[in-house]
């Protein structure tokens, strides 16, 4: 666009952060030489946020909808985060999972506007002139993937830009981060999907993936660039293979600021659901033994920080870990197994091998079953009638991600535990009814602590992100569980109150963080206040 274009009227109409559409007064108008650009009445945020419901109304499909409000998001911020705080429950589906993974598994088919920024491998040596290429220099989140585990749909190559920027949409719509602060960020390693890469409308690079020394070469290049263009910056590592999740996470936890959503905020979100459920069951986390399916970056996150906190309530450390097992395409991870990886050693048992998931179950006796394995229909009847005969309330939580990659549906594990189940899944399911009782199924998803974790290190501008923070996070998120929600089942906040849970949860890691010395800015005399002065609000600017 020419200079002379640049300032007028017209500009401001193509800027997102500035667009009010047709909202813009009539003074506005004149001011900013509008007029004649757009229909002569002007009319309100609240009408313009009715039109969208209804616009949304007579679309029926869901990606029709994402792509609905991904435009929106290119074309008017205000008013898309202003739709999407006006109703979190229905608006999350669509922009997050389960949708996300439909318009990642599709994104070179979809695409439109670009977003974020996009680091090739073949840039290495240049990826400060690059990521420098974003307009906003005081940058406070980065969400980057690469692509290699978007949800549970496998290796999605450039595609999986759609998970950062529908997480980072969510640190806005549930937590009130500003969205200036955020940059998306992937990083094209090559993909070995061989469907992508056969594919003529494929964005990315067409190889194969770099592996070992190279690639690890190329995440540091990156990790320097983000320290020294965005000093305040948080990296949130999203979606990546547990080979380069696990030795990621272990170079730069103490180095900078920040953290592995799949490891440490699924973690959080699963000790907060126990905590849940122990309320219903009425029984101590001490007590508990928890079998995974899965063993990799989520299963062996959760299973650490339930350890953890079995630890801080006077198990020893080592016991703690041995009432979380693990199993994956290999059977039971039991000590005489050699194909084990280190992040997966402290978990493996004391038992002779076993090969399917439902003798586990028996043998094994756990009080809960996780499902992290990306594999649908694993937690099958022979496996919750398993369960449902050991246990009273048999904690059940098929957290994999999207609905399709769901070990099972809620109705399944209500109807075969008779109504029995503490159930919790990675994507939402509806009510279930069972014998004239209704059940309200909880989304056990990081969602529940990533914006939170977002909001509190922002208001703090903390350091680092430390473990201790995902277990007050977790606490913090199971404290507002109501009797009410219990009785009916459901062990998480209401999807409709996340952003009120999540002020709250920001708010206790806030006051860890100046507790811990861990912040940038001073301690005010009320934490809550400081949060609340932090927010962002979809308004239009006067
Ligand atoms: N609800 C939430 O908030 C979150 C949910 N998730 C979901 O969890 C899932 C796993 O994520 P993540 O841990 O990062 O992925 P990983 O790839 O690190 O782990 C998947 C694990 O499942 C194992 N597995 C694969 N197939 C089977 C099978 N048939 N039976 C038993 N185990 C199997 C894998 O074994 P192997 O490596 O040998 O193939 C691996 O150990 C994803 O679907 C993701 O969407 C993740 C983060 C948050
Ligand atoms: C929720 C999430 O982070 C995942 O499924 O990967
Ligand atoms: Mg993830």
């Amino acid at each position: 666009m020419s200079d002379q274009s640049s300032t007028s009227g017209y500009a401001l109409l193509r800027n997102p952060r500035l667009n009010k559409g047709s909202a813009f007064s009539e003074e506005e108008r004149r001011t900013y030489g509008l007029e004649g650009l757009l229909p002569p009445v002007p009319t309100t945020l609240s009408l313009q946020v009715a039109r969208i419901h209804a616009e949304l109304g007579n679309l029926d499909s869901d990606l029709q909808k994402y792509l609905l409000l991904s435009d929106l998001q290119a074309r008017n911020e205000t008013l898309f985060y202003a739709v999407l705080m006006s109703d979190p429950a229905t608006f999350m589906p669509l922009v997050y999972t389960p949708t996300v993974g439909e318009a990642c598994q599709k994104f070179d088919h979809i695409f439109r506007a670009a977003r974020g920024i996009y680091l090739p491998i073949t840039a290495r040596g240049r990826l400060k002139g690059l990521l420098g290429n974003w307009p906003m220099k005081d940058i406070r989140f980065i969400v980057v993937t690469d692509g290699e585990r978007i949800l549970g749909l496998g290796d999605l190559g450039v595609g999986g830009m759609g998970i950062p920027i529908g997480k980072l949409s969510l640190y806005t719509a549930c937590a009130g981060v500003p969205p200036e602060y955020c940059l998306p960020v992937t990083l094209d390693v090559g993909t070995n999907n061989e469907s992508l890469l056969e594919d003529p409308l494929y964005l990315g690079l067409r190889q194969n993936r770099v592996r070992g020394a190279d690639y690890m070469a190329f995440i540091d290049e990156f990790v320097q660039a983000a320290q020294v263009l965005y000093p305040k910056c948080c990296i949130q590592w999203e979606d990546f293979a547990n080979i380069s999740a696990v030795p990621i996470l272990e170079t730069y936890r103490d180095q900078v600021c920040t953290y592995n959503d799949d490891i440490q905020g699924t973690a959080a979100v699963a000790l907060a659901g126990m905590y849940g459920a122990l309320r219903i069951s009425g029984q101590k986390l001490t007590d508990q033994r928890f079998l995974f399916l899965g063993g990799g970056s989520a299963a062996t996150g959760i299973a650490e920080l339930i350890s953890q906190a079995m630890a801080l309530e006077g198990l020893d450390i080592a016991a703690a870990r041995a009432r979380n097992a693990l199993f994956d395409v290999n059977g039971l991870m039991v000590k005489s197994r050699t194909d084990l990886a280190g992040f997966q050693k402290p978990f493996a048992v004391n038992h002779a091998p076993i090969s399917t998931f439902v003798e586990a179950v028996r043998a094994l006796r756990p009080t809960g079953i996780i499902g992290v394995s990306t594999v649908p229909k694993l937690f099958n009847q022979q496996v919750i009638e398993a369960m449902a005969e050991i246990n009273e309330r048999p904690i059940i939580f098929p957290y994999s991600n999207p609905t399709s990659r769901s070990e099972c549906t809620a109705e399944e594990a209500y109807r075969w535990s008779q109504g029995r189940a503490i159930f919790a899944s990675g994507s939402p399911f509806g009510p279930v009814e069972i014998a004239g009782q209704t059940f309200v199924p909880g989304q056990g998803n990081n969602v529940y602590i990533f914006p939170a974790m977002g909001m509190a290190v922002f208001a703090t501008e903390a350091t680092r992100v430390t473990e201790e923070m995902f277990i007050v996070a977790a606490k913090a998120v199971a404290e507002q569980v109501t009797d009410k929600s219990l009785a009916t089942g459901l062990i998480y906040p209401p999807q409709s109150q996340i952003f009120e849970a999540s002020l709250h949860v920001a708010v206790r890691v806030a006051e860890y963080v100046f507790e811990k010395k861990l912040a940038r800015v001073e301690r005010p005399a009320d934490i809550a206040k400081l949060i609340a002065s932090r927010v962002y609000h979809p308004a239009y600017a006067a």
